[in-house]
């Protein structure tokens, strides 16, 4: 069974970049060819939404694959349709996997004890996808309820080779009024941090770096730096990138050598391309399909990984 460092470090180096595309299916930003989905499909309004998310995320994932390593499904989105939601992302993350890509559940869990459990339970499925109801290779966890309840999350990740993200510094404006706080002379993330660097140890195999990632934003570039040598062998999954205003000259210092350690996630500029130049005049000639490709290829290119 491979770890998922490992896993992730070969899929980034197959694609030659850091980029990943994030999965945020909103109605009012669909495609003008969903509104048939999403008046004529049988069941009611959120069944209807649900499929129409569906199937506009699996087609995103058919023209995306070739271009990112990974893509991340936001669950919000689809857990905003109800159940039929939940089937359609189980779906779509399978539809992922089936493409080749890593796949990571934004699902931002975390809870007490056996709770935790559960919640790693179901969402990690690691290095085989029939492992979990949900597929995924990795998820999203808030460490806000304090260091033990993330030890479910690490041996659920150590036993199936999945992977996690920990919230340590998120993109959000606010995010500083309690990440910033400083206690003992460190700001609050700054203790994160380490806490991540420690329990990331544990899952290091013979790889560079380990399964226990962090979630940094591109939109506060200082702390980036600072928190990338805090965790220097944490995988850093970094958000805010593009449409909340971070640039690729941001990210940069958080990569290593070889261009690898980051995962750089853009979710509404690629996968509603069609709504904004140059890419709508690409989606005029050509469809919204050939924006969000030229979009992603765009984006892949901003973030080059040597092949191994
Ligand atoms: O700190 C965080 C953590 C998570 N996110 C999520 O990433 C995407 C960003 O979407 P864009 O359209 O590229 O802005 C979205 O799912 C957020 O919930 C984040 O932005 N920041």
């Amino acid at each position: 069974m491979n770890d998922y460092s490992t896993r992730l470090h070969t899929a980034m180096q197959a694609k030659r970049t850091a980029a990943l595309v994030g999965l945020d299916p909103r109605e009012s930003s669909l495609p003008a060819e969903f509104a048939r989905i999403l008046q004529d499909h049988p069941g009611d309004r959120f069944e209807r939404r649900a499929r129409a998310y569906e199937e506009f995320s699996r087609r995103i994932i058919d023209v995306v694959a070739p271009f990112v390593a990974a893509v991340k499904p936001q669950i919000a989105f689809f857990e905003d349709c109800g159940p039929a939601g939940m089937l359609a992302v189980r779906n779509v993350m399978q539809h992922a996997r089936d493409a080749g890509l890593i796949v990571i559940a934004d699902a931002k869990r975390g809870d007490i004890g056996t709770t935790a459990e559960a919640y790693a339970s179901a969402w990690l499925a690691g290095s085989d996808p029939s492992a979990a109801p949900y597929p995924a290779d990795s998820l999203t966890v808030s460490p806000y309820l304090g260091s033990d309840t993330l030890t479910p999350f690490v041996d659920a990740a150590i036993q199936r080779g999945a992977g996690l993200y920990v919230l340590v510094r998120t993109s959000n404006p606010g995010s500083g009024s309690f990440q910033g706080l400083v206690a003992n002379d460190r700001a609050v993330c700054d203790h994160v941090a380490a806490e991540v660097e420690r329990l990331n140890q544990s899952t290091r195999g013979n790889g560079s770096y380990g399964s226990v990632g962090a979630v940094v934003g591109a939109t506060h570039p200082l702390e980036l730096r600072r928190l990338r040598q805090v965790m220097p062998t944490t995988p850093l999954l970094v958000p805010g990138y593009g449409a909340q205003g971070g640039t690729a000259a941001d990210i940069r210092p958080a990569f290593d050598g070889q261009g690898l350690g980051v995962l750089v996630n853009s979710s509404r500029n690629v996968i509603f391309a069609h709504l904004r130049p140059p890419y709508s005049e690409v989606a005029e000639s050509r469809g919204w399909e050939a924006a969000v490709e030229a979009a992603a290829r765009d984006f892949a290119s901003e973030f080059p990984v040597p092949a191994a």
